[in-house]
């Protein structure tokens, strides 16, 4: 299986369109190993009944900066991301970090519904001839100086 593990975090208006949506694809999610950011994590296991919900601190305490870590030591391979479009947030910097973290590492990032869809039934989740690369960043030797 090309996606192994699976990101799943919301901000508060979106949980439940989060949840929803993965309730309704339950089937697709047993085999993948699933992190969350705190409360979005708790209210996926409540739920799914799935006790094995890799639970992180919840966004404004760190939360995103923590998935942000382990999308860049490639522990994770799709990052959903329900974030609010209408809702400004203490911890902008955090989520601002976390979207530039998976770009950085190509990781999929789908921010709604439709876009999440699109991702969990495409050939990305199953088959690893269409699993992008990890860039290669070998020869970085940041920013030049001089
Ligand atoms: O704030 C969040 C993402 O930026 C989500 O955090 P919680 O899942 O703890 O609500």
């Amino acid at each position: 299986m090309a996606v192994k593990s699976v990101a799943l975090v919301a901000h508060d208006n979106k949980k439940k369109e989060l949840v929803d949506w993965v309730s309704e694809n339950q089937t697709r999610f047993a085999q993948l190993s699933l992190y969350a950011t705190g409360t979005t994590g708790r209210l996926l296991g409540e739920n799914l009944e799935r006790d094995d919900i890799h639970c992180l601190l919840s966004g404004p305490l760190g939360g995103d900066q923590q998935i942000g870590a382990k999308i860049a030591e490639g522990e994770i391979d799709l990052l959903v991301f329900f974030w609010d479009p209408l809702e400004p947030q203490p911890h902008d910097p955090d989520i601002k970090a976390l979207l530039r973290i998976a770009a950085l590492w190509n990781i999929p990032v789908a921010c709604n519904r439709a876009t999440a869809e699109f991702i969990l039934t495409s050939a990305y989740m199953t088959d690893d001839q269409h699993r992008p690369r990890k860039p290669d960043f070998s020869d970085y030797t940041g920013r030049k100086v001089s």
